[in-house]
């Protein structure tokens, strides 16, 4: 299984948090931003630096920036909204686009009904959902920038499934999945045990 499992003691302990059932819809948006920013730290590792010829109040001297390398960040709705906010916390200029999928209860199957994304143009990809369980529905979000052209995109969850992980791994080898928990398995639901719930339902407070 090809996933990098973010288990910093300040994430698992949020995570512990968010997974218990008297966890209430504001403390779980917030914790989930909160991880969000933290496993973005390290997602970001990777951007590109270039110098810049600064003055101090003392003298001058060559800083780093990041160069100009195009972002996009796509939450799969509605979940994925809940991780938007700590990403543009950390990466501002980066563009969202956003990809709506709902699993249907009885087949499990992602069901598309909305997509509208940046100009894709030499541009990178994090696509952000907190929950991967068959994974059904990343592979189609997936799917779906790569249709219109993106070359590089990373997946970034929650809590996955190995069952999700392994989809994806499958169906789109190039993709690095990022998740702050491994879980163990999948009820007869297609809910990840033991998970947190319905991570839509918990953000927005529906049922
Ligand atoms: O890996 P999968 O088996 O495809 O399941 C994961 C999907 O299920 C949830 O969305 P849901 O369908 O509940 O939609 P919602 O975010 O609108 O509640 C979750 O946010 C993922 O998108
Ligand atoms: O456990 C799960 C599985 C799919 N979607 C969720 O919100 N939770
Ligand atoms: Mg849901």
């Amino acid at each position: 299984m090809q996933v990098q499992v973010m288990d910093h003691p300040l994430i698992q302990h949020k995570v512990t948090l968010m997974r218990k059932k008297e966890t209430g819809s504001t403390d779980f948006r917030n914790l989930l931003e909160e991880i969000t920013m933290l496993m973005g730290y390290e997602i970001t590792r990777d951007l590109p630096l270039e110098d810049i010829a600064i003055e101090t109040p003392v003298a001058p001297t060559t800083g780093k920036q990041i160069s100009g390398k195009k972002l996009g960040i796509v939450p799969v709705l509605r979940a994925g909204l809940g991780m938007v906010q700590g990403l543009l916390n950390l990466i501002p200029m980066a563009r969202v686009g956003h990809i709506g999928l709902y699993r249907d209860p009885e087949t499990l199957e992602p069901v598309e009904y909305y997509c509208k994304l940046p100009d894709v143009q030499d541009r990178d990809f994090i696509i952000v959902d907190p929950m991967l369980a068959t994974g059904g529905s990343a592979s189609a979000a997936i799917t779906l920038l790569k249709d219109k052209g993106v070359q590089n995109i990373k997946l970034m969850c929650l809590v996955a499934a190995p069952q999700g992980v392994q989809r994806v791994n499958k169906d789109h080898p190039d993709v690095r999945i990022y998740v702050a928990a491994l879980d163990d398995t999948l009820n007869e639901h297609g809910y990840i045990v033991p998970g947190l719930g319905d991570a839509g339902d918990r953000i927005f407070g529906t049922k």
